[in-house]
């Protein structure tokens, strides 16, 4: 992994710019394939009834779904009714590079942005371990991460997340709003037929 010497402070969240060489990028995108041949692409409807437009699976020991009109961990996916793929090496390696945690992640979940698709304002809270950071890897076409603060009407803060830049939500961060307001559909060579990646590694306490 490259290694800048520190990472950029956005609203507490730290933002290591190009830590993923474009090797490390490509074997992420392999290894975010394989995870989605076992454990397919789903489209969370909310709680109030409206599709997302980001597509998600998951990997670990647990996965993030909707179900019963409720956010939550489960421990298989939802259409297959099978356990979640193990979290792959290359992925693992991101998260022991940057979250200063001493154990591996419980969950990590991928979200595919295609064209037009974007992820409302929110907070990270169905996973009940707030200590560890949430660590989150982009891929391909540039996304618009905006963060806040711990309330959702705190004043918030942007910057074009580009592939292979690492953020890093802990401490005062770990709980702030955020969201992505659009991706840039179709600037990055890195996946084919455009689009964005993100994965992110999450500690949940047992569910
Ligand atoms: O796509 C991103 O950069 C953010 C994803 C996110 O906030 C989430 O999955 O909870
Ligand atoms: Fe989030």
């Amino acid at each position: 992994m490259a290694c800048p010497l520190a990472p950029l402070d956005l609203k507490g969240v730290a933002v290591w710019r190009g830590l993923l060489a474009p090797e490390a990028q490509e074997a992420l995108v392999a290894a975010v394939r394989g995870v989605a041949a076992e454990a397919p692409l789903l489209r969370p409807v909310t709680p109030w009834g409206k599709p997302m437009t980001v597509r998600m699976t998951s990997a670990g020991r647990v996965g993030w779904i909707v179900s019963g009109g409720r956010y939550r961990y489960a421990t298989e996916h939802p259409e297959t009714g099978r356990p979640w793929p193990a979290i792959p090496e290359p992925a693992l390696a991101v998260w022991r590079a940057v979250s200063g945690w001493a154990g591996d992640p419980d969950s990590m979940l991928v979200n595919w942005y295609g064209e037009g698709a974007r992820m409302g304002l929110h907070r990270d809270a169905n996973e009940n371990a707030y200590e560890a950071p949430v660590v989150s890897v982009s891929l391909g076409d540039p996304g618009l991460f905006r963060v806040g603060g711990p309330r959702r009407e705190d004043a918030t803060a942007s910057l074009w997340l580009e592939s292979g830049d690492v953020a890093v939500m802990g401490g005062a961060a770990r709980l702030a709003y955020h969201g992505v307001d659009r991706i840039r559909f179709g600037t990055s060579r890195l996946l084919a037929g455009g689009g964005r990646l993100n994965l992110t590694f999450r500690v949940v306490s047992d569910v």
